[in-house]
Formats: structure tokens, C-alpha cells, sequence
């Protein structure tokens, strides 16, 4: 992260403001070490130039996915970089594997859906945009692919997502190996129901996350041979016990006494409970309600998950007995008694609920009101029964309480864990780790303590992962690198954890020592650690201590070290709730042995959790480590609200800066030369033959993809940022041609083998078909057949009988004919008789006519000849 070399007029810079911790401008003078700036927010400033960092003039205005493709990888960039991400809602960007997780306090369920899960199934890493589907789909795959463990380490602080994330790697992950819905209430709904029921009991509105998880959790799920989730098992760290007895306001105590208050008439009536605001427990905060929550509906689907993760009914109503029964028993009030320094409930009210809270522990409400106000002391000689005075009363009371409630919440894990079931058979899990992130407040007590020391060892985890391993792998490789520095924190979990000498071990010293106080304790410390360069005391104190912590200085007030680190149960609380008549309530405080109960009382919460840590990291250790880093943009948990300060803040607690400045002034991808070979000689498949070994190999390949910058070890090759991701392109590039040729040569060969199929199938069809058709004809024809001669037969029978029946009406007709042929005949006759006669009279006629006309021609002719005759006789004669 260099600052810029030479800066000249008008060349883009950071420079720091304390506001906005880093504001960007223009060079506009350079006088020798100085240089004068103009900001874009107007004014001018004159700072060193080593001081300054470059900005990149060309880079995207929206940011990249990755800070490691940034031009300039230092703190202002990586700023800018998430800043303009977060405006236009991508929450998430990588940083090489870490994945970090800007809060968008705003609800986006695009990016959460199924057909997102679908998306990131068996994606290339880096491929799609940055998102926790990416990085449980990285995990699930090395699990399977190289039977490797995983895990996922989810940090950040209070109110920054992480629980949210955890959700959805665990969504992922049963939508990878989850099993058909038909096979009934499975492993994977157990595991996811298992969220709202521990969060019912376990989380709480506090000022910096309406839903805060009070515990730590690491789920650890199991899968078989065939990837899918075939167990899983709980583990959970420290639960806030003191927030059962105390809240300040605006927080509020567990979801599940509201949930409970708002319960159907019928529970709340026989639980004897009524509104929220009446309970001491719940009533010392003003907060009641939450923003969009309906504590009715709430009940309902926490009593739903608890049937899936299989609590039954009757547990359930223990379970809210109980919850019911510490409610009433913060009511009781204590006055002084009849005896001197003695206490009793302080009135009626006090004692119906001292009697009300004995009935749902059901338990004997006198014993009850003895456990809380008396104590036995057994000396060597005899049993003293000691009054307690209604201060210490109501310090039992409030005790009892804690311990009931956190022992139900322990119950709660181990039902889950037992009904869900583990799979001895896995070879293979996945972890994912959801811890509260480090933790520095104005009064930081116990709690801090024990939260900053996780945060202390599962940073050293990611210091050995990240920093650690690398320098040691570039050693052993005997790779050419300047090696870089980086923050190592054994000595402040020494300072913490070591035995005997470490904080732990004098604060365990001191809670054994009766006369031991917050001031001796804080004294022992000064004395013990006054030369400890990661330990100091703070002028103006005489009881606080400051440790110097990875992440920043942290002053912690010893007051309730001592009590907050005892964990033993009252003997009169053990006595009682054993004797319940409730198998639920008395099951919660099982008996002691004899052995633990001779021994000390005192057992420490701070080395339980401190074994309880050891344990976890060494299940991580045996893992492969994945990072998410969740960052809270605002304190408001507000959307659209980004204070760089602020995340500036948690990006260096978290370690993301130096990860950063190590990831990729290094080489963070290697890979064995087989590895390497096997994975990447299908970019140049030759080289295989033409190399007499892996090494050889290996470095023609990357001669022939033209990488540059990378370095060869002794075992493995070693690669600059990105440069994994560029090969791995070109592979997916080439992978693709032969995918797309194979599947067209099975598809083809497929559709052969069908078609042939097919045919066949349809020779065969057609055959039978045939068969059965001609058979069908033949029937029938047959029909047929026997239809046309019984036809025929009518036919002749019709043909006969109507040839009779013709026969006759010809005979008749004939008959009839000749008849009336006679008739005609003789009519005939008697007509042509008639007509010869007329003819013979017309011929008469016309023969006389003729004869007539002949005759009158003839008298005429003879006439005019005779005329003639006499004319020309009479000429002769007259000649004559
Ligand atoms: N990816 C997200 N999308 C939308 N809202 C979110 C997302 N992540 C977190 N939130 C919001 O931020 C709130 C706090 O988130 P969450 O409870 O996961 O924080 P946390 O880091 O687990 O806090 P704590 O340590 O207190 O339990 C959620 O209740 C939710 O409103």
C-alpha cells in the first residue's frame, strides 16, 4: 500500500481527513515534500507527500467484485471500492477468498432466492458475483471433490450480519445436500429450524442489533459419502446469562418472554401471566415491542420449529412453564424478617408469585421461599442454617433464575442436537462458525473479555491461515520473496490464557480465595504483568486494566470479574428444582456425584470457555478455512448509510487490511505440480509428451499460456493474484469446446441409438400390427363372406320369389296383354275396316272428284277442240 511516488499538478490523491478518514482531490502544487491539494469538497490542503495515496483516475464507478483487480490496493481505495458497491446495493465483495458482507439493513430477496441457489450450483468461483452461495458453494465442492473438512468463519461486530449469513450458507448448503422433500422431516429442516428456536430463546434487542445472537454458535453439519447432509450438531458458546435478571433500556431480555406474554389466552391463563410490563425482569427497559415483530405470530412459529426439530408437546409446555416460572420468580420481593438479617417475601403480591412460580416449577413453594432466603453452611462439626438479608435474597433469587435459564438453553442445544442426530459414518463436514465479532464499549466487563479473547484466537487462526502459513510455504518452497511482517498476537493470548501466570489463571486464583475482591485481583495484575508490553493500567484507575489487542486498545472494569466468572450452582437451587415433581425441571439439575459434590463449588466460566475455544479451534485446524467478514456500514441500522470511519474501523479489526496487503504482495495461489499438470495440461496437451517430468511440465505449460510473474517451488507452482483465475478461464473456455463437441457426439450417437431403437420398435409395431389387421381383415372378410351369401340366398330367395311374383304379373300382364291386344286388334281391325271403308269411299270420292273434274276437263277440252274444230272449219270454209 505505497503512498503515491512523485505526485505532479493534477494528478488524483487521497488524503486523510479526520471526518471522513479519507476525502479525494486534485495535485494543484508540488513544493519539494509537500504538496498542495484541492478536495472535492471544495477546500485546500497542504499535506506531506507521504501522506497521500494515488486514486485511480479510470477505475469503474461501480466498484469491482474483487479488491484484488483494484489498480491501487490501498485503504482509501478499498474504502471507495466498498462504498460505491454498497450505493448501488452489492453488498458483497471479495477480497481474493474473503468474502466481506456490507449490512444493507434493507430486505433484498433477489439475491436469496432459489433460483439464485441454482445459479451459484457448481459456478467457478470469482465467476458470479460475489455472494455467500459462492463461498458455501467453494466448500461444499472441496468437501466433496477433496474429502477435505471445511469450515465457515462468519465474524464481525454486533448488528453486522452474521447471523443473517450463517442462515444462508446454511440454506445452501441443505439445498446442495438436502435430501427429496418426500423423505419427510429431514436433517436439513431440522438443521435450519433449529435457527428460530435458538434465537427465541437466545437473542435479544439490544442497541446495536434488534436481533442480537447472545451466544456464540458453531454448527457443524455432517455429510455422507454421497454429499448429502446426513447429521449435524450444535456447539454454542457463552450465552448471556446476566440479561435474564438486568436490562437497561432501550434493550429488552430473551424474545421468548415476550413471545410468551403474547401468547393465546388459554397459555397465558394457565401460566398465570399477563401483560409484559408487570414482570420485574421485562419492566426495567421501556422496550416492549419490536419494529415489525408480532411477539403472538412469533410464539406460534417458534412453537412450530420446535415441533419440526422434535421437541414434542409436552416438553414444549415444560419448556414454557419454566420460562413462565422465572418470570414470576423475578417478581418476588424480599423485607426484612422477623429474624436479624433475615428476609421474607415483602408482601401478598410477592408471595403469589413466589407460590405461583413453586406450582410451574412444581416444587414445594415453602422449600422455594427457603432456598431464596436461607442458606445451610456445613461446617466440620455441625449444619448452620443462615438467614439471608433481602439484599442477598433478592442475589439468590436472581441466581436461581440465571442458572434455570441457562440451563434450559443448554437443554434446548442438546435436544436439538440429539433429535437432529450425528452421522458417525461422515468423513466429511462443514462448519460454520457465527461468533461475536471483537467488542470495545465505554465499560467493558467480563463478557468483553471473554469475547475479545475468541476474537484474539480465531484471529490468531486466520494470522496462521493467511500470513503464517504463507511465509512458512514460501520458505520450505525455497520461494525468491522479500518477506513482509505481519501482526502476530501469541503474546496477547499468553498474556490471557497462559498457565499458570495468564489473566484466566489469576482471575480463577482469586474467585477461589475468599477474601479475594475486585482490588486485590486488579493489584495482583498490576503486579504480575507492570513490564507486559500488551498490558497496562490506566492512570486515573485503581481497578481497571487496558490490554493492547490486535484490534485496538481495550480498558476492561474488574468489578464483576469475580462473581461473572463463578459458576456453581446454590446447593438449596440444586436441592430444589432436583426434587420437582416436573421430570423436565428436575431432569435440568441432575444430581451431583458424590466426588463433584465434596469437591470446591467453584467451576470458571472463564477456563470452561477457554477449553471450550481450544476445542473449537482445533476442529477448525482440521478444516479448510473460509472467510466471510461481516461490516456494519452504520450504527443507525439504517440502509443507504455508509461511515467510512466506522468501516474502516471494523475492516483492520477484522484483519481484511493486512489480508489484503499480504494476499497480494504474495502469491496466494499454489498448487502441486501434479495438481497443476493434471488440471491445466489440456491447455497444451503436448507439453505432456514433449517433458520428461511434472516440473518440466509444468513450467513448458505456462510458457505456452504466456503467464508471467509466477514463481516455480520445490513441490509446487506458485501464482500471483488473479493469475488462477485467468488460467482457470482459458481451461473453462477450452472445457467448454470439448463439453459442447462430446455432448454433440452423445447426442448424436443418442439419437441414433433411439432412432435405430425406435425403428425397431416400430417394425415390431407395425408387424404386430399388421397381424393383427390382416387378421382383422380376414375376420372380416369372413363376416363378409358369410353376410354376402346369406345376401346372395335373399337375393335369390327376393329374386326368385319376385320372378314368380313377375312371373305371375306377366302371365296376368299378358293375359291382361293379349286381351287387350285382342281387343286392340279387333278394335284395330274394326278401325282399318272403318278406314278402308273411309279410304275406299274417299278414293270413290276423290275418283268421282277426278272423274268429275276429268269429265269437265274433257267436256271442255272437247269443248274448245270442238271450238277449235268448227273454227278452223269454219276458216276452211270460209277459205274455202
Ligand atoms: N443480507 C442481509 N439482508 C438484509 N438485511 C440484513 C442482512 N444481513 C443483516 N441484515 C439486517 O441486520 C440485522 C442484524 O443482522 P444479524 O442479526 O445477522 O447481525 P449479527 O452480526 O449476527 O449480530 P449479533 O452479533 O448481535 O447477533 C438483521 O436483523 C437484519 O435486519
Amino acid at each position: 500500500m505505497a503512498a503515491v511516488v512523485n505526485p505532479v499538478v493534477g494528478s488524483l490523491v487521497w488524503v486523510e481527513d479526520p471526518d471522513v478518514t479519507w476525502i479525494d482531490g486534485e495535485v494543484v502544487e508540488v513544493k519539494g515534500e509537500e504538496i498542495k491539494v484541492l478536495c472535492t469538497s471544495g477546500k485546500t490542503v497542504v499535506v506531506k507527500v507521504s501522506n497521500v495515496y494515488p486514486k485511480d483516475a479510470e477505475a469503474p464507478p461501480c466498484g469491482v467484485d474483487d479488491m484484488t483487480k483494484l489498480a491501487y490496493l490501498h485503504e482509501p481505495g478499498v474504502l471507495q471500492n466498498l462504498r460505491s458497491r454498497y450505493d448501488m446495493n452489492e453488498i458483497y465483495t471479495y477480497t481474493g477468498n474473503i468474502l466481506i458482507a456490507v449490512n444493507p439493513f434493507i430486505k433484498l430477496p433477489h439475491l436469496y432466492d432459489n433460483h439464485m441457489m441454482a445459479q451459484y450450483k457448481g459456478a467457478d468461483f470469482g465467476e458470479l458475483s460475489p455472494h455467500p452461495f459462492a463461498i458455501a458453494d467453494a466448500a461444499y465442492r472441496l468437501m466433496i471433490n477433496e474429502g477435505i473438512s471445511q469450515s465457515v468463519l462468519v465474524s464481525g461486530e454486533s448488528g453486522a450480519g452474521k447471523t443473517e449469513t450463517t442462515k444462508l450458507l446454511m440454506r445452501y448448503l441443505a439445498y446442495m445436500g438436502g435430501r427429496a422433500a418426500a423423505e419427510g422431516r429431514t436433517v436439513e429442516q431440522q438443521v435450519l429450524e433449529s435457527n428460530p428456536v435458538l434465537e427465541a430463546f437466545g437473542n435479544a434487542k439490544t442497541v446495536r442489533n434488534n436481533n442480537s445472537s447472545r451466544f456464540g454458535k458453531f454448527v457443524e453439519i455432517q455429510f455422507d459419502q454421497r454429499g448429502r447432509i446426513s447429521g449435524a450438531a450444535i456447539r454454542t458458546y457463552l450465552l448471556e446469562r446476566s440479561r435474564v435478571c438486568q436490562v437497561s433500556d432501550p434493550e429488552r431480555n430473551y424474545h421468548c418472554f415476550y413471545m410468551l406474554c403474547a401468547a393465546p389466552p388459554e397459555d397465558i391463563q394457565r401460566y398465570k401471566l399477563g401483560n409484559a410490563r408487570t414482570f420485574h425482569y421485562l419492566n426495567q427497559s421501556n422496550s416492549y415491542e419490536l419494529d415489525g415483530v408480532d411477539d403472538s405470530k412469533e410464539y406460534i412459529a417458534t412453537r412450530r420449529a420446535m415441533d419440526i426439530v422434535g421437541i414434542s408437546s409436552d416438553e414444549q409446555e415444560a419448556i414454557f412453564r419454566v420460562v413462565a416460572a422465572i418470570l414470576h420468580l423475578g417478581n418476588i420481593e424480599f423485607a426484612k424478617g422477623k429474624d436479624i438479617d433475615s428476609s421474607q417475601p415483602k408482601d401478598e403480591k410477592s408471595w403469589f408469585h413466589l407460590r405461583t412460580a413453586a406450582e410451574l416449577f412444581m416444587c414445594d413453594a415453602k422449600a422455594l421461599e427457603d432456598s431464596l432466603c436461607k442458606r445451610v453452611i456445613v461446617t466440620r462439626d455441625e449444619t448452620i442454617t443462615k438467614w439471608l438479608d433481602p439484599d442477598s435474597a433478592v442475589t439468590s433469587r436472581d441466581a436461581l433464575a440465571k442458572t434455570v435459564y441457562s440451563r434450559l438453553f443448554d437443554w434446548l442445544v442438546d435436544k436439538i442436537n440429539s433429535s437432529i442426530g450425528q452421522d458417525p459414518e461422515s468423513k466429511c463436514l462443514i462448519g460454520v462458525l457465527d461468533i461475536y465479532g471483537f467488542e470495545s464499549f465505554k465499560t467493558n466487563s467480563f463478557e468483553q473479555f471473554c469475547i475479545n479473547l475468541t476474537n484474539e484466537k480465531l484471529q490468531q487462526h486466520f494470522n496462521q491461515h493467511v500470513f503464517k502459513m504463507e511465509q512458512e510455504e514460501y520458505t520450505k518452497e525455497e520461494i525468491d520473496w522479500s518477506y513482509i511482517d505481519f501482526i502476530d498476537n501469541q503474546d496477547i493470548l499468553d498474556l490471557i490464557e497462559k498457565r499458570p501466570g495468564g489473566i484466566i489463571a489469576l482471575l480463577d486464583e482469586a474467585c477461589m480465595f475468599p477474601r479475594s475482591t475486585h482490588e486485590t485481583f486488579a493489584q495482583k495484575l498490576y503486579q504480575t504483568f507492570k513490564n507486559h508490553k500488551r498490558f497496562s493500567k490506566p492512570k486515573l484507575s485503581r481497578t481497571d486494566f487496558t490490554i493492547c489487542h490486535y484490534a485496538g486498545d481495550v480498558t476492561y472494569q474488574t468489578e464483576f470479574f469475580l462473581d461473572k466468572n463463578k459458576d456453581y450452582v446454590v446447593a438449596e437451587h440444586q436441592a430444589l428444582l432436583n426434587g420437582s415433581k416436573c421430570s423436565f425441571a428436575s431432569s435440568l439439575f441432575p444430581p451431583l456425584s458424590e466426588e463433584s459434590s465434596k469437591t470446591s463449588k467453584f467451576s470458571s466460566i472463564g477456563s470452561r470457555f477457554k477449553q471450550q475455544l481450544q476445542a473449537l479451534l482445533e476442529t477448525l485446524s482440521a478444516t479448510e478455512p473460509h472467510y466471510i467478514r461481516c461490516v456494519k456500514p452504520n450504527n443507525l441500522l439504517k440502509p443507504a448509510i455508509f461511515e467510512s470511519k466506522n468501516v474502516l474501523q471494523q475492516l483492520r479489526c477484522g484483519g481484511v487490511m493486512e489480508a489484503i496487503r499480504i494476499s497480494c504482495a504474495g502469491y496466494p495461489t499454489r498448487k502441486q505440480f501434479y495438481e497443476f499438470v493434471d488440471r491445466f495440461s489440456l491447455l497444451a496437451p503436448e507439453v505432456l509428451n514433449e517433458s520428461s517430468d511434472e516440473v518440466t511440465a509444468c513450467k513448458r505449460l505456462l510458457e505456452k499460456v504466456g503467464l508471467e510473474g509466477y514463481q516455480i517451488g520445490k513441490t509446487k507452482v506458485f501464482l500471483r493474484a488473479g493469475q488462477m483465475a485467468e488460467l482457470d478461464a482459458q481451461r473453462s473456455e477450452v472445457l467448454g469446446r470439448s463439453a459442447s463437441i462430446i455432448q454433440r457426439r452423445i447426442r448424436s450417437y443418442l439419437a441414433r441409438r433411439s432412432f435405430i431403437l425406435l425403428r425397431r420398435s416400430a417394425i415390431q409395431i407395425q408387424a404386430v400390427c399388421r397381424g393383427q389387421l390382416a387378421r382383422q381383415v380376414y375376420e372380416s372378410m369372413r363376416r363378409e363372406a358369410s353376410c354376402l351369401m346369406i345376401q346372395r340366398d335373399l337375393r335369390m330367395y327376393l329374386a326368385r320369389k319376385a320372378y314368380k311374383e313377375l312371373c305371375s304379373a306377366a302371365v296376368s300382364i299378358q293375359t291382361g296383354m293379349r286381351g287387350m291386344a285382342a281387343r286392340n286388334e279387333h278394335r284395330l281391325r274394326r278401325q282399318t275396316k272403318a278406314v278402308i271403308v273411309i279410304q275406299s269411299q274417299c278414293r270413290q270420292y276423290l275418283a268421282r272428284l277426278h272423274y268429275m273434274k276429268i269429265k269437265k276437263a274433257a267436256i271442255t277440252t272437247q269443248c274448245l277442240w270442238r271450238g277449235r274444230v268448227a273454227r278452223k272449219e269454219l276458216r276452211k270454209l270460209k277459205m274455202v
